[in-house]
């Protein structure tokens, strides 16, 4: 459900952080950016300073600015925004709960703290808990992502009972392979709940499985590939869907094999929307132009001026 009361659906594009050629947060080039998701790609909801937006090499203070110039640059053309506020810090995320109601987030997600993990589900469930009390009023959804938090609890013990001690539960968002714990999280879930699915290449799959919608990075730039995928999906066009999920697979594996990671993916966005977004933040480096380029003339071989 989003601020509104409506469940959230369909596709939600993982946004990039703009940052200048020095590293610094460049806010000017936000409104331009989300005129060309809602424009060219057909994407009118976000998911802001997550693991596409770099959030855990961003400063808390780094980390409203941009809160608030999605917010704010969104009125009127996004239908929502939800604002990542995890941090390895109870009190840091707590903060920017608070904050992401000042902001006027319609929802906002957290993932495990990653260097000391919690030890079980309840103790996970136990720090949602305490970051969700600081914005009640918000929908709160848990960010599963075991392959970047090194945290491997099944997303469906951390969910159990939930909405007991979170009452603005209102799903998950699933970034992993597991299909099974996803499936059971789907069928073991109130219908009030939102799955949405973040391992773009598979998303057919997770639909199949009763997902709700989908977040994910690539969907900044193949966003209008995957609502037709979606589209396809509703009218039970099964074959329609499959032909541009294994396009939109051979692409991502082509990229996989050029070495794709979030340096490429930010300078794909770069070249795709003609916005310079700028490099990655330090410890990442940045990707060589050309490779990008070879990616790009992939995505336009196999799609066409689709893009
Ligand atoms: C590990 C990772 O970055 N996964 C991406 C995917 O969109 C991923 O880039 C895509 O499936 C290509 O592999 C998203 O799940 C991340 C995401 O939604 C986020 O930025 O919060």
């Amino acid at each position: 459900m989003t601020h509104d009361g409506k469940k959230l659906t369909g596709l939600v594009a993982a946004t990039f952080t703009p940052l200048t050629p020095k590293g610094e947060v460049n806010l000017s080039v936000i409104g331009q950016y989300i005129d060309f998701l809602v424009e060219k790609q057909g994407v009118r909801k976000i998911f802001v300073n997550g693991t596409t937006g770099e959030s855990l090499s961003l400063s808390v203070d780094e980390r409203k600015q941009l809160a608030e110039a999605w917010c704010q640059k969104g009125k009127g053309k996004l239908e929502d925004v939800i604002v990542h506020v995890g941090c390895s810090s109870l009190k840091d995320s707590q903060e920017l709960a608070r904050h992401a109601v000042e902001a006027g987030a319609d929802g906002i997600a957290v993932i495990s703290p990653t260097f000391f993990k919690p030890p079980n589900a309840a103790s996970l469930r136990l720090f949602l808990q305490e970051v969700a009390a600081a914005a009640p009023a918000l929908p709160f959804y848990y960010y599963h992502i075991p392959s970047m938090t090194g945290v491997h609890l099944l997303a469906l013990d951390v969910v159990e009972g939930i909405e007991k001690v979170i009452p603005s539960f209102r799903g998950l968002k699933f970034s992993g392979s597991d299909l099974l714990d996803f499936g059971q999280c789907v069928s073991c879930s109130p219908g009030h709940w939102t799955h949405l699915y973040g391992m773009d290449e598979q998303l057919l799959a997770a639909l199949a499985m009763g997902a709700d919608g989908a977040v994910g990075s690539t969907y900044n730039y193949m966003g209008s590939t995957m609502n037709k995928v979606l589209c396809a999906f509703d009218k039970g066009d099964l074959e329609q869907a499959r032909k541009l999920q294994f396009q939109m697979q051979e692409i991502i594996l082509f990229a996989i094999k050029q070495g794709f990671n979030l340096a490429m993916n930010k300078q794909l966005m770069s070249e795709m929307s003609g916005i310079s977004l700028g490099p990655p933040r330090l410890p990442l480096i940045p990707c060589d132009v050309t490779k990008a380029q070879v990616v790009v003339q992939k995505m336009y071989s196999v799609l066409g001026e689709q893009q």
